[in-house]
């Protein structure tokens, strides 16, 4: 694909009476790497969050592969959230109540993979990652580092066209 892969203009975010983004606008396209750097509440995860649509702008427009997500229904919008973007979040990521390779297998489960098929996608991303002697332990058993890697390989594991990091950072693939 030639031009960016993902593309926002003038986007406006505000939560009540603080705006976080107030004309925000970005480009990525596919190989390039890009780090969006900022003092501490300055907008960065919100922009993140708009970009892969788990937020929706109050004004401004995202487009992915040429077509406007934020014109995207709900579950359309999260539906290739889920599959082309790869999002690692700082804190909270994790099911607490399943096992790290059920939580790397999540997307794929989420997306329609049978339970073996994605479990044995979770344990490659899992041995990549070097954690697979963590596979069966709960979020709640393993150390942060391990947790975070765990987290990784959960963005990874549907081989995401963008990965986004928390501290912002965005990946595109070719
Ligand atoms: N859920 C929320 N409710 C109210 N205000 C929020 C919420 N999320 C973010 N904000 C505010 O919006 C602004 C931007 O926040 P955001 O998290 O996007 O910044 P950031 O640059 O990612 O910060 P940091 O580097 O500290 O993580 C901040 O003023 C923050 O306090």
């Amino acid at each position: 694909m030639t031009g960016p892969l993902l593309t926002a203009v003038d986007l406006h975010k505000s939560y009540g009476p603080t705006a976080a983004l107030a004309g925000a606008s970005f480009s990525v396209s596919p190989g390039e790497v890009v780090a969006v750097m900022g003092p501490s509440g300055s907008g960065k995860s919100t922009l993140l969050h708009c970009l892969a649509g788990i937020a929706v702008p109050d004004a401004g427009s995202v487009t992915y592969r040429g077509g406007e997500l934020t014109g995207l229904s709900d579950a359309r919008r999260s539906a290739l959230c889920r599959g082309d973007f790869g999002f690692v979040f700082r804190f909270g990521q994790l099911v607490p109540e399943l096992t790290c390779v059920e939580n790397v297998a999540l997307p794929l489960r989420l997306g329609g993979t049978r339970r073996r098929a994605a479990e044995a996608a979770a344990r490659a991303w899992l041995e990549r990652l070097e954690v697979a002697d963590v596979a069966g332990k709960r979020p709640g058993e393993v150390s942060g580092g391990q947790g975070q890697r765990v987290a990784v390989a959960r963005a990874l594991v549907t081989s995401p066209r963008v990965l986004t990091r928390g501290r912002a950072r965005a990946w595109c693939s070719s």
